[in-house]
């Protein structure tokens, strides 16, 4: 097995750096030869490796945790940097873009043995996966034990993989907007995002590539998770029944005097942002790994399969959050060994509101975790 990283002299902050692991045997069955992980660092790692903080993103998110070398902001931009709460003066931050994404990493996009997309042939993965890809890259950087691994939402149940696979590797962890395995509830939303997917006319089994993408597929997924990544109460106070003109020459052919609802218009402009900056197979590929989130599996009870972690931990929740509910993470909490909190961060945003309210997710990490 070959293994490489890709080093620089003086370390670049925010920049996508590569490495190979070698094959990764996966959880459900298949093999996947050379996996090849895109991942980010800031700040310095300290002569006895102990100050490492892995950042696992969420669903649709990149490496890119927050600014560094280049302008380009993150996407926990005010929680990850000098003298935020995640300080990078002080902790060395890596965060790795998840195997079967499209941010660098292997993926369905990435080519097959034979020199061809991976597509249709590219095999399930799950968190477990992603946990054990990411502890040969952690090797690879010299990092035994990680000071925290902290995620939000598919990040969160990322990073409590870590700590119940690799009890060693993790003193701390912070499991954000996320419960102990996904409900049937959310399988069920995910399940119709894949569909949505699955039924676009060019999707051609998910071997698309070199011809027309599924963009309408891609986008009706999108809008689909976003509703609930939203609260009621913000879509009201927001959008109302307010009505928006067509934007579009195109649109207003297709709607007349009609126009649209403005939340009709927002969702619209969200599912083709996400078909701008993602690939549809791998929204397939990471959404079916969330599906699979149960951190009992092969494991034993709740509290025997939690009892395995032996890292400090913080969990969090959006009050508002109608996807993950705040119930959720008090249910892993009360299982989790050790007294645990539940921090709530109060926001009519919703699930969301784990990416846009900092200010008080921060206080709470600062005070309580990163201590
Ligand atoms: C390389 C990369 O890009 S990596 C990206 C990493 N991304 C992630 O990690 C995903 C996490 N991020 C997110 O999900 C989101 O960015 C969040 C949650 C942080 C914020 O959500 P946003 O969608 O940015 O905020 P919000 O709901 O306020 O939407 C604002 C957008 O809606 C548009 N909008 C608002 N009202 C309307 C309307 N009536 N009609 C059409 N568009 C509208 C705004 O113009 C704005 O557009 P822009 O984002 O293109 O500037
Ligand atoms: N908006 C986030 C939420 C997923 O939990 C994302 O796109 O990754």
């Amino acid at each position: 097995m070959t293994i490489t990283v890709s080093r620089t002299a003086v370390p670049e902050n925010g920049v996508v750096r590569f490495a190979s692991i070698g094959g990764l045997q996966l959880e459900a069955g298949g093999f996947l030869p050379e996996v090849t992980l895109a991942y980010e660092t800031w700040g310095t790692l300290n002569a006895d490796r102990s100050n490492a903080v892995l950042i696992e993103h969420a669903l649709t998110g990149s490496t890119h945790v927050t600014r560094g070398d280049s302008d380009e902001p993150g996407w926990w931009e005010q929680l990850v940097g000098p003298g935020a709460p995640v300080d990078t003066d002080k902790f060395f931050v890596v965060s790795v873009n998840m195997v079967g994404g499209c941010y660098g990493s292997t993926g369905p996009s990435s080519p097959a043995p034979d020199g061809k997309p991976w597509g249709s042939r590219f095999p399930l993965v799950t968190l477990r996966d992603s946990a054990a890809a990411e502890a040969r890259l952690a090797d690879q950087l010299g990092i035994h034990s990680w000071f925290a691994v902290l995620g939000g939402s598919m990040g969160g149940a990322r990073a409590l993989e870590w700590a119940v696979t690799y009890p060693e590797r993790v003193q701390r962890c912070a499991v954000i907007s996320i419960g102990a395995a996904s409900t049937a509830e959310q399988i069920a939303f995910a399940q119709a995002q894949t569909l949505a997917i699955r039924q676009d006319a060019n999707f051609n089994d998910g071997d698309y590539y070199g011809g027309p993408f599924p963009e309408g597929g891609l986008a009706l997924a999108r809008r689909i998770a976003h509703i609930t990544y939203r609260s009621a109460q913000e879509f009201d106070g927001r959008f109302g029944r307010s009505a928006q003109a067509p934007e579009t020459p195109f649109q207003a052919a297709a709607l007349g005097d009609r126009g649209r609802y403005q939340v009709e218009s927002y969702l619209d402009h969200q599912g083709n942002k996400l078909v701008r900056r993602f690939d549809a197979n791998s929204y397939i590929a990471i959404t079916e790994a969330l599906m699979s989130h149960d951190v009992c599996r092969n494991r034993g009870s709740l509290r025997e399969s939690l009892g395995l972690a032996s890292a400090r931990f913080f969990v969090a929740a959006v009050d508002s959050d109608r996807l993950y509910f705040p119930s959720q993470s008090r249910e892993l909490a009360a299982a989790l060994p050790g007294e645990v909190d539940v921090h709530l961060i109060e926001a009519p945003i919703g699930h969301d509101g784990f990416l846009t309210e900092i200010g008080q997710l921060g206080s709470q990490l600062r005070n309580a975790f990163l201590v």
